[in-house]
């Protein structure tokens, strides 16, 4: 505690960036004065914050004004919990304070904000439960039920009555005949609740809540896979993304086979084709010219074997031939312990030709050390662009550094985790860590539909408020957006044309922010 060596972490603690090594070295052996603690707490405080997600970023005088109305509104929102720790919402489940989220002014404003693209996101598990009963109400739809019972096994669509399923023990009906004998209400809200996982917040474990969530997928499957549905299905997910801030979509697919009323034999090409032709007409209508695009990752399911791996490979190079432009990549899904692990197919996904990017699931866990866990290892190994969830990094030390070196993203999905029970309170979210140091995440939300979430708003709103610091501002959420169109699969000129049609709208809402504080005190930041 001499006077000449507090004198010398003064010196030191004033340069400006300090390196890691350097705040060590500030520590010293002896306790220092009172002063000097402070200015050397200052200059660690910094140096931690300077290593955070989106620190980086300047904002503009009109970006700092719209940045003060934000964080208001995400401080009003700790103003609870502080009062009672379970009120902060995103301690709780979300199932549970969705309505509440809905009515807070961050959440409406981080609806307005232009949030870029959503990376990883479900074929069928994009619409609002809304869009898909409206699905519902096509002609010639089908309902298997049990006797008696308002239930729901499948849908299909038929000229006549299906034959009978044999596993689900049901009989079908036309829905139309359902819904005169319910009550079109009944039915609806029936269905609505089938086609969500709600109401239950409390599955036993990762199996349950998966279950119930296939389960969601099997009945949709009759309804979706219907060919004049499949493309307005898509249309209607594009519509409600871009509502939502969202201006560019790379989403999954199993690409299934659809089917028609006429039993032409369709090809997984033929899939394809009616999302191209979709998107098309979406890009092409007025409304939507400040949409950037959408593209497709080939997604089948990963429990499967070599023979099923060396079908998926040959469909992606047909997809890849036919439809460049709109292939994205190849990844595997489903339960990811449920399944195959990477290094099975290891030897046949190596052979996968240089021009087709991968986008693995990997580490969707909270099984340490398991072969989920060790998937990580695999799609790093194998090149993978980005990581899908990455739930498990925080074990990989290596994995973690390699990440950050070769600039890989990752995915991170804040309620789906949740609701398929990996954490339950998000501020237990391992992204907490990303975020402090930097790594490079995007944002998304993975099957939205299944809990009634916006396309990416109340993902953003977990993300801002319960996974990120409190001191995490409005240039965590610019970079976040930043980073989507930077981490998509877009050339780089295409990436340029897409910043533009996103700052145009950013502008537009920044506007829109410092607008709505009209009244309030104006403050010159310059
Ligand atoms: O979070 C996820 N992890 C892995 N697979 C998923 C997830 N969400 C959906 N799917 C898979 O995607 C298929 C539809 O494209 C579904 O069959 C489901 O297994
Ligand atoms: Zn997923």
């Amino acid at each position: 505690r001499t006077r000449p060596k507090d004198l010398t972490i003064t010196k030191f603690v004033s340069i400006s960036s300090i390196g890691s090594s350097h705040v060590e070295s500030l520590l010293g052996n002896s306790r220092p004065s009172p002063d000097t603690y402070k200015t050397v707490r200052n200059a660690f405080f910094n140096y931690e914050e300077s290593r955070a997600l989106g620190y980086d970023l300047e904002l503009s005088s009109r970006e700092l004004k719209a940045n003060e109305t934000i964080m208001k509104a995400k401080l009003t929102e700790y103003k609870e919990g502080e009062i009672a720790p379970y009120l902060f919402k995103p301690s709780q489940h979300i199932f549970n304070v969705l309505a509440a989220i809905n009515k807070t002014e961050l959440f409406q404003l981080l609806q307005r904000m232009p949030k870029g693209a959503v990376l990883h996101a479900h074929d069928t598990a994009l619409c609002s439960t809304k869009s898909i009963i409206e699905l519902t109400y096509y002609d010639n739809l089908w309902i298997c039920q049990q006797a008696g019972d308002l239930s729901a096994a499948a849908l299909r669509f038929a000229k006549e009555k299906p034959d009978a399923l044999t596993e689900s023990n049901c009989d079908w009906s036309l829905l139309s005949e359902v819904r005169e004998n319910y009550g079109a209400d009944k039915v609806d809200d029936y269905l609505a609740e089938r086609l969500t996982l709600y109401p239950t917040t409390d599955f036993q474990d990762i199996n349950a809540a998966w279950s119930r969530f296939m389960q969601i997928f099997q009945l949709l499957d009759g309804l979706l896979m219907y060919a004049p549905v499949w493309g307005d299905y898509y249309y209607k997910a594009l519509q409600e993304f871009y509502a939502d801030g969202v201006q560019y979509l790379e989403f999954r697919s199993t690409l299934p086979t659809l089917y028609d009323l006429e039993g032409t034999e369709f090809t997984p090409l033929d899939t394809v084709r009616i999302y191209v032709e979709t998107l098309e007409k979406f890009k092409n209508n007025p409304a939507n010219k400040e949409f950037i695009g959408s593209r497709m990752i080939y997604a089948p399911l990963r429990n499967t074997n070599a023979e099923g791996v060396a079908r998926y490979i040959e469909t992606l190079k047909q997809v890849k031939a036919k439809y460049p432009e709109f292939l994205a990549g190849f990844d595997l899904v489903g339960q990811e312990d449920a399944g195959r692990p990477l290094r099975d197919f290891v030897d046949q996904l190596l052979e996968v030709p240089e021009d087709i990017d991968f986008y693995f699931h990997a580490g969707e866990t909270n099984w340490y050390g398991s072969t989920v866990d060790e998937n990580l290892i695999d799609a790093l190994l194998l090149g993978t662009k980005r990581i899908g969830h990455g739930f498990g990094l925080v074990k990989h030390p290596v994995v973690l550094d390699m990440v950050k070196k070769l600039n890989v993203a990752i995915e991170v999905n804040p309620v789906s985790n949740q609701v398929l029970k990996l954490v339950s309170d998000f501020r237990n979210h391992p992204c907490s860590q990303f975020f402090a140091d930097g790594y490079p995440v995007v944002i998304s939300s993975d099957d939205p539909s299944f809990w009634k979430a916006t396309p990416l708003s109340h993902d953003y709103y977990i993300a801002f408020l319960g996974i990120a610091s409190q001191h995490a501002d409005l240039r965590l959420l610019k970079k976040l957006a930043l980073n989507s169109i930077q981490y998509s699969s877009l050339s780089a000129d295409q990436k340029f044309e897409a910043l533009a049609k996103w700052q145009a709208k950013w502008d537009q809402f920044i506007d829109f922010v410092n607008d709505e504080t009209n009244g309030a005190p104006t403050q010159q930041l310059d």
